[in-house]
């Protein structure tokens, strides 16, 4: 517990909104994640549903703006929202909003400057859930969603172990990122020139070789801008379908990139992972 800092609290549907910051080995910096712990934490302990927010992003978005926190009192979930990089003055950044602090990409850098900090996929898969199953009261039953670049974090890190989690949804997942500029600028400052070694972070590319299917929905917005350039949810369909892997894309009209997206189907979300969270 002494390597958790309480850093804020809020009574919040019965239970309790938090912000905590920690000391991250595995980043090699201080690192600052929100839980949300429902009324039922008080008795017992209780699964969790981890939420990687997009491009931007801290642990702030989602916990303020998705409206999550009625339906996971009533389902008895806890909510994990970690940032989307590793930060502080002595991490490489970089000015544009879509690479460096604040997009991480849920990847472990190879490449310099990035690979000395950029380690999120292990610090998403391990060291953050070793933490919060240490400090809370909460069993090892793991789902993940996330958004955007945070949907890609979801799926890819549940397409690779399956056995951590027990269900995977995303809202607008990045599901190609080999193919598309904010993933084809990414992968080359963070992973190199070598696309090969891109394909172990392409959620299509993952999918095809998946042996373990799991419990996944996304949904994702026709009215939104990114869609048809950054997105391409059409290419994970076709990659699940030729691979047999059950997948359910719901295209919601009219719906954007915003969290406002985000907040008028996260209760779906949150039921859609309670069974599989629940289960023995
Ligand atoms: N140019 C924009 C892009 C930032 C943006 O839209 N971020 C999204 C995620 S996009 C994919 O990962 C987001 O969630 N923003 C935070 C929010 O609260 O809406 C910009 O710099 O604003």
């Amino acid at each position: 517990m002494d390597r958790l800092k309480n850093t804020s609290q809020n009574r919040s549907f019965g239970g309790w909104h938090k912000q905590y910051t920690h000391a991250s080995k595995v980043l090699g910096c201080d690192m600052r994640f929100a839980i949300y712990l429902p009324p039922q934490a008080a008795t017992q302990s209780v699964p969790v549903f981890y939420w990687l927010s997009g491009l931007t992003c801290t642990d702030e978005n989602f916990m303020q703006k998705a409206g999550a926190h009625r339906m996971a009192a009533e389902l008895g979930i806890a909510l994990v929202a970690p940032d989307t990089s590793p930060r502080g003055e002595g991490v490489a950044n970089d000015d544009a909003y879509d690479l460096g602090q604040g997009a991480g990409f849920y990847l472990n850098a190879t490449q310099a400057p990035w690979a000395k900090h950029y380690q999120m996929e292990d610090y998403i898969l391990k060291e953050l859930p070793d933490l919060i199953e240490s400090a809370f009261p909460v069993t090892d039953k793991r789902a993940i969603s996330g958004h955007s670049m945070g949907g890609h974090g979801a799926l890819t890190l549940a397409l690779k172990n399956p056995e951590r989690f027990t269900s995977v949804s995303a809202f607008s997942p990045i599901v190609n990122p080999i193919n598309v500029p904010w993933g084809e600028k990414a992968f080359t400052a963070y992973l190199g020139d070598n696309r090969e070694t891109w394909k172990a972070y392409d959620s299509c590319e993952l999918i095809a070789k998946a042996k373990v299917h799991l419990p996944m929905l996304i949904d994702q917005g026709e009215g939104d801008n990114f869609l048809a350039e950054q997105l391409k949810p059409e290419s994970l369909v076709a990659a699940a379908k030729e691979a047999g892997y059950p997948l359910e894309l719901r295209m919601q009209e009219g719906y954007d990139h915003s969290y406002y997206f985000i907040a008028s189907f996260i209760d779906e979300h949150l039921k859609f992972h309670q069974p599989f969270l629940m289960a023995d």
